[in-house]
């Protein structure tokens, strides 16, 4: 297996765990923040899109609560992240600020991944913000989560984000130098492994240590995220956070840690999760011209190239494209109702905010969504 170049990738997810940004309970590193963030601004210049993942504030929480022991009870959990995040934002926005770069509070729950309407709303904003230059720093929505459906570990949530907006690479900062052999808390000799297949299962095995005293997931949730994050062809690094220069040279392929290799191109594994759905919620009769111009260019799909609509499909659903004569052309993830788009069927772009009522997407799928059957 060839070690992929890191210098080339564009859009990473940035994961910094609760055991590193907590100075081992002591409150917020604050230290430690400027200067991962001094690392992002700098990669931000060199182009790269970045989205947070923080973890960080049940145990900020606790701090500013004057609470010593993690509690158990989860009214007192989530009153604790509800505090903490404020501190979390706070130690964020005003580090980021001394490079003139905007943060973006976005908190997330399982409904919000896992909803399609939802998926769409997050998956756009983020890459609106991306656009502006913004860096979102993402969290579980912990407030409001219960037990049953909450994520639990941010290590999961990175992997999600990496999946929602085809991530390059997502970085999982943490308090050890990357996954080793086994835990070396346990075993000082264990080796660093610094390069591994993400769908290899023998990293289980090596992982199955458990957590520290403030982290959730410990190696395992790690190694998992990597495996999850591999679906959307996104590359997975896992490094210590309290090494110099540990993010900035990653564009140079010097990794401190270990690379978790995924197989395909985001985009590669985006079109391959298309064109893998089969359960289709409606259809959409294209003119010729729509036939021709998706056949051909890999455009986006807009209103005006759609003749007819049959289905009763939502915005985030699959839909099937056929031409006049009812062959399948390609099918992909649809961004109106089946009532809206009835409005904006054959409708340039200028004339869809009459139609609609209210200024939405443009395209009727976009064509990341968009897969030739
Ligand atoms: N094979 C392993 N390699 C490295 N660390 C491991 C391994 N197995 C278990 N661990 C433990 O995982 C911990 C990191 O996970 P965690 O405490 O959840 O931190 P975070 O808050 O950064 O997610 C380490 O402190 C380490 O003790
Ligand atoms: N949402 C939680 C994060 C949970 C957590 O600690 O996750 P992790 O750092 O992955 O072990 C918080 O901000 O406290």
């Amino acid at each position: 297996m060839d070690k992929p170049s890191l210098s080339k990738t564009q859009r990473w997810v940035v994961k910094i765990g609760s055991a590193l940004l907590t100075a081992g309970g002591k409150g917020l590193d604050v230290e430690a923040i400027a200067n991962w963030t001094a690392q992002m601004a700098e990669l931000r210049q060199r182009g790269i899109e970045l989205v947070l993942v923080s973890s960080g504030a049940v145990a900020e929480g606790m701090t500013r609560l004057g609470w010593s022991q993690r509690p158990s009870s989860l009214h007192d959990l989530q009153a604790a992240a509800a505090v903490g995040q404020m501190g979390l934002v706070q130690a964020y926005e005003s580090c980021f600020k001394q490079y003139d770069i905007h943060t973006a509070q976005i908190l997330l729950g399982h409904d919000d991944i896992s909803a399609r309407d939802r998926y769409l709303n997050a998956r756009g904003t983020i890459a609106r913000l991306l656009e502006l230059g913004v860096v979102p720093v993402v969290n579980e929505n912990d407030t409001v989560v219960t037990d049953e459906i909450r994520f639990g570990d941010n290590d999961t949530l990175g992997a999600l984000v990496a999946n929602l907006i085809d991530a390059d690479l997502l970085v999982i900062l943490t308090d050890q130098q990357g996954l080793f052999a086994s835990d070396p808390r346990a075993n000082p000799d264990a080796e660093l492994i610094s390069f591994a297949h993400a769908n290899d299962a023998s990293l289980d095995a090596m992982a199955s240590g458990g957590s520290g005293a403030l982290g959730r997931g410990g190696m395992l949730t790690k190694v998992r995220a990597a495996r999850l994050a591999a679906r959307s062809g996104t590359h997975t690094v896992i490094a210590g956070g309290a090494l110099k220069n540990v993010l900035v040279d990653l564009v140079s392929d010097k990794v401190q840690g270990t690379l978790l290799v995924a197989e395909q191109a985001p985009l590669a594994a985006r079109k391959q999760w298309l064109a893998g759905q089969s359960q289709m919620c409606g259809s959409l009769q294209l003119d010729d011209g729509a036939v021709a111009m998706l056949r051909s260019s890999g455009k986006s799909l807009l209103p005006v190239g759609v003749a007819a609509i049959s289905g009763n499909f939502d915005r985030g659903d699959f839909v099937v494209c056929v031409d006049a004569k009812g062959v399948a052309v390609a099918r992909g993830i649809v961004n109106y109702s089946a009532a809206e788009a009835q409005k904006i069927i054959g409708k340039g772009s200028a004339a869809m905010q009459g139609a609609l009522g209210y200024q939405g997407d443009v395209e009727l799928i976009h064509r990341d969504n968009l897969v030739l059957v």
